[in-house]
């Protein structure tokens, strides 16, 4: 039970409206500690609505999550704020780097949200950048990066805080076959050091490295 880190069970998700979307029908999937899963589906399959379950974004309207043995639904909105802070990593495609801050200023950033002590964040934050080999353009401002390179940087900022728990949403789908393969080669370091690692996409590249492909559609888990 312990190498379990995600475990959802029977997961729906209806929006509201008129009339109601039923994203998410009786959808159960369970990660291991150092798993790799992609989530495939089509458009409108209700891939962003279990990831952002699953980052603690939305709750479910019915079901179970347990995150890190933790029930999700006894959390108060304070100790979920800080969960997701401390012990989920998120990367997205669109990157959400900030352009008029320098590579450093982005990943520092992501420790004041956790309560990281002040005497730790910049070794945290040069050890982060380094990992992703991005030391060279530590003092760079995020505008001026490469696609590859703000994709590298949105890795370092969710691993500064060593989660252990690793979401991303189409981090490869920008990406040339080279810094596709390096932002997935950083995701394996991530696993052998034991972190599930949950990526949303339609990119083959990135179905094909995973451990396991979980396939939804319309809201339901077909193939797992
Ligand atoms: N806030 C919302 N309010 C109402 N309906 C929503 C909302 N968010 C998503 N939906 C609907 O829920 C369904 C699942 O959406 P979701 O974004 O999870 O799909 P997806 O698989 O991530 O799609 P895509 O690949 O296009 O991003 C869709 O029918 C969508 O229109």
């Amino acid at each position: 039970m312990n190498d379990v880190a995600v475990e959802a069970v029977s997961l729906a998700k209806i929006y509201p409206g008129n009339p109601p979307v039923s994203a998410l029908r009786d959808a159960t999937l369970q990660v291991l500690k150092g798993e790799r899963v992609a989530i495939l589906g089509r458009s409108g399959a209700g891939k962003s609505t279990l990831l952002n379950i699953l980052g603690l974004l939305d709750a479910p309207t019915a079901g179970s999550y347990r995150l890190l043995g933790r029930d999700t639904s006894q959390l108060g909105g304070r100790a979920r704020d800080r969960m997701r802070a401390e012990r989920l990593g998120f990367v997205f495609q669109s990157y959400h780097v900030l352009g008029r801050r320098t590579v450093t200023e982005n990943v520092m950033l992501k420790l004041t949200t956790a309560r990281v002590g002040v005497a730790n964040r910049e070794d945290l934050t040069r050890s982060a950048i380094e990992n992703v080999g991005l030391s060279h353009r530590a003092h760079a401002l995020g505008q001026t990066l490469s696609g590859g390179e703000k994709q590298r940087l949105a890795v370092a900022r969710a691993i500064v805080t060593t989660p252990p728990v690793l979401l991303a949403d189409e981090p490869t789908g920008n990406l040339d076959d080279a810094n596709a393969r390096a932002v997935l080669d950083l995701f394996d370091e991530q696993a052998r050091r034991d972190v599930a690692v949950i990526v949303i996409t339609h990119d083959d590249r990135t179905a094909r490295w995973a451990d396991r492909v979980v396939e939804l559609k319309d809201g339901r888990v077909v193939g797992a």
